[in-house]
């Protein structure tokens, strides 16, 4: 397993060829959510099945070499800082946008503030992604062992991810590793659906297709 700090960004990433067969899969995955909901426990909970109670609040981003389902994977994972008073034009920059192809929204089961962040964050991704694009985003309620503290109802997290056709897990960054392995194994499995369907709308046969959508729907109407 390779875990390392990069002091660069990556270029934007994809799939690279190794091989005739093989192809290796590359993932950059943005981390995003308020102050002290658990980003950088559940990253490096997935990076090293640890957890470390206390976490420098810097940005990072780590690189980690894994095999899932038999395939070679790349994972670059940007751990980011929230802004002190996030508002819709500042709380995700045009550069996190462009670096990412998937998403991972956190905000803490105790924290009403924090699942509001999430709701702005998630606007703003979904007003700078292209339409005909599908990008992957996993909204996450951190701290679940925090019964006793909790603010938001499972089901009000899971409504808001249903609506913005994400999908949606209760983790405890402290308590378990496999929590934030589901997280990022989903991402990755979306991630790989949506360029297959990002690739079959592209080219020829995607105008074609839009096209028939478009006077399809003028027949009907
Ligand atoms: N009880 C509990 N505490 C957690 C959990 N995850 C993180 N924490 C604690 O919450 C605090 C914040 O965790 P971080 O991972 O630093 O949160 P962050 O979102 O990266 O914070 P910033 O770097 O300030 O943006 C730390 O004290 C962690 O030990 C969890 O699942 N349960």
């Amino acid at each position: 397993m390779v875990v390392q700090i990069c002091t660069s960004h990556h270029p934007n990433s994809k799939m690279s060829e190794i091989g005739h067969q093989q192809q290796k899969v590359e993932a950059n995955i943005l981390v995003l959510g308020a102050e002290n909901v658990g980003k950088s426990a559940l990253t490096v909970r997935f990076l090293t099945r640890r957890f470390i109670g206390e976490y420098v609040g810097t940005e990072s981003i780590y690189t980690h070499n894994v095999n899932v389902d038999g395939r070679e994977t790349l994972f670059s994972i940007w751990d980011s800082v929230c802004p002190q008073n996030p508002n819709l034009n500042n709380c995700v920059t045009e550069e996190q946008l462009r670096w990412a192809d998937g998403f991972i929204l956190v905000y803490s089961i105790c924290d009403r503030d924090s699942f509001n962040v999430v709701r702005q964050q998630l606007q703003r991704i979904h007003q700078m992604k292209k339409r005909h694009c599908t990008v992957p985003v996993i909204i996450v309620g951190n701290k679940r062992d925090l019964q006793h503290r909790r603010e938001i109802p499972s089901e009000e997290g899971r409504l808001l991810a249903i609506s913005s056709d994400c999908d949606f897990f209760e983790t405890s960054a402290a308590e378990t590793y496999h929590g934030s392995l589901v997280v990022f194994h989903q991402l990755l499995e979306s991630l790989r659906e949506s360029r297959n369907s990002n690739k079959k709308n592209t080219g020829i046969k995607g105008i074609v297709r839009s096209m028939s959508a478009v006077f399809g729907r003028r027949r009907t109407e």
